[in-house]
């Protein structure tokens, strides 16, 4: 087992597991943080804002300890934005329907913020996507949430599961779409001296 690289304060296995794709290894530390938005607060500040508060809450934990590693820590945030409107993990089978039904046949916006704290301070970046879903019938929806796959995920949906099935076009990053963009997070990683090969 190598020794981690850096602490993911993420409890999303899909971050575990792209992060592993590039070779990075590290080491899950997660906290608990508010994810509800602030008035007036814009998606793209919401998610930047979750991501780098994630990553803080983890190293100021970590710091505290008497083996306070001071290894990086790497956080993330997921939303998805329709019409304005935030397209957020579904409280329940209703509020699945509800975004699913929404989002059928149009474009929508997944936006991931990743935010790296290092002794030297906090980087973060956002990575914006477009998403466009084919028409989706209520047959189809209902058998969606029946595979399970919706509950955990912003705007209900795994790009990287059977939700692909909807996915007409993407443009941008798929990596981002599920959760943490390989090409911006590489390159933040790289500003700090984190090398992925
Ligand atoms: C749109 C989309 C989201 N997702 C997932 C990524 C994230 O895990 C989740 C968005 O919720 P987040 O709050 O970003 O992340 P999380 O709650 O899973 O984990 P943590 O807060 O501890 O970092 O949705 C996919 O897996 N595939 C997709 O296609």
């Amino acid at each position: 087992m190598t020794a981690p690289l850096l602490i993911l304060a993420s409890a999303s296995p899909r971050r575990y597991e792209l992060l592993t794709q590039i070779g990075v290894s590290c080491r899950v530390e997660t906290a608990d943080v508010d994810e509800s938005p602030l008035a007036d607060e814009t998606p793209e500040a919401l998610v930047s804002r979750l991501a780098q508060q994630k990553a803080q809450a983890v190293w100021q934990r970590l710091a505290a300890t008497p083996d306070g590693l001071f290894l990086p820590v790497l956080g993330a945030d997921t939303l998805g934005v329709l019409d304005g409107e935030l397209l957020l993990k579904p409280r329940d089978f209703v509020d699945a329907q509800a975004l699913l039904g929404r989002m059928s046949g149009r474009w929508h916006t997944i936006f991931t913020a990743v935010a790296l704290v290092t002794a030297a301070g906090t980087s973060v970046v956002l990575n914006r996507n477009a998403v466009k879903f084919r028409s989706v019938s209520d047959a189809e929806i209902l058998a969606y949430w029946r595979t399970g796959e919706s509950c955990d995920k912003a705007g209900a949906y795994a790009i990287q599961g059977r939700g692909a099935v909807f996915v007409e076009r993407l443009e941008g990053s798929y990596s981002g779409v599920m959760g943490l963009p390989l090409f911006e997070t590489a390159q933040l990683l790289a500003a700090a001296g984190i090398k992925t090969m």
